[in-house]
């Protein structure tokens, strides 16, 4: 089975759209506690995640340790779930085909994102892997997402609307990574490329709502992802806490999808 294949199943099962993201944060705990806290969210959100995100960065930033630490949460996530690994890699050719090893063969991520700005050879390495899925960056959920992204081409197309037509092309194994915070532009991405999986990050703690999101994509198992990272890790001081969370956050998709 491909990774949106697996995806859609796990989320249909669970009928949630919920995509946990596992983003320890430095101020809140040393190294070694990270994949024993990583292991108990795991343990607790279970139920509610049609998949896990972690984000390389919040790993690498205590070096060697904090591999160590994403190596033995990957193990906490039991087979049948799939993991995206969020690095947001984009490099020339020669190059992405090693962090596409990297990411693919080493970690044995299910998913991965990618930023397309280097063009279609950089991703191809990637796109090679047809089994897993390649979210590419296309309007991302950041204030600064409009310095580049809205600008506009010679015949008025904004870049980010381009960059979703122009990947859709690119392969089966392809989705787009657009932000919550964005609901216009997000509803514009679903009109255009009504096929591609959509991987939705900024609700919670970066202001998108659950309403807005499936206002505007819809809900649909293993097409619509709605990531959301620090307001579920860090709802309270415990597992039940991550666990209410995760579960409040797919219980307001659903209620968006019946209209309550
Ligand atoms: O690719 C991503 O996942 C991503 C794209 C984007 O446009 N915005 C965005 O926030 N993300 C990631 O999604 C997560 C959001 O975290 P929270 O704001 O804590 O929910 C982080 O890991 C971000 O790096």
């Amino acid at each position: 089975m491909t990774f949106f294949e697996r995806l859609e199943k796990r989320s249909g099962a669970l009928d949630s759209l919920v995509c946990v993201g596992l983003d320890p944060d430095f101020r809140r705990h040393r190294v070694e506690e990270v994949a024993p806290f990583l292991r108990d969210i795991i343990a607790a959100t279970l139920p509610y995640a049609a998949c896990y995100k972690p984000n390389v960065a919040f790993f690498e930033q205590w070096g060697v340790p904090g591999l160590r630490a994403l190596e033995m949460t990957l193990e906490a996530i039991p087979g049948e779930v799939p993991v995206i690994g969020d690095a947001k890699r984009g490099d020339i050719g020669s190059t992405a085909e090693a962090y596409a090893r990297a990411l693919f063969e080493a970690w044995g991520f299910d998913a991965v994102t990618v930023n397309p700005y280097l063009g279609r050879d950089s991703v191809e390495p990637f796109l090679a892997y047809g089994d897993r899925g390649v979210y590419l960056l296309c309007r991302t959920s950041n204030p600064g997402a409009r310095d580049f992204q809205s600008l506009q081409l010679a015949d008025g197309t904004p870049l980010f609307e381009y960059v979703a037509a122009t990947v859709a092309g690119w392969g089966a194994n392809t989705g787009l990574v657009v932000g919550a915070t964005a609901p216009a532009e997000l509803a514009r991405v679903r009109e255009l490329v009504p096929g591609l999986p959509l991987l939705i990050p900024g609700v919670g703690s970066q202001g998108g709502t659950p309403e807005d999101v499936i206002r505007a994509a819809g809900y649909r198992h293993g097409h619509v992802l709605v990531n959301a990272s620090r307001s579920i890790l860090y709802a309270g001081s415990s597992p039940g806490a991550a666990a209410d969370a995760a579960c409040a956050l797919r219980d307001a998709l659903r209620a968006a999808r019946d209209g309550r």
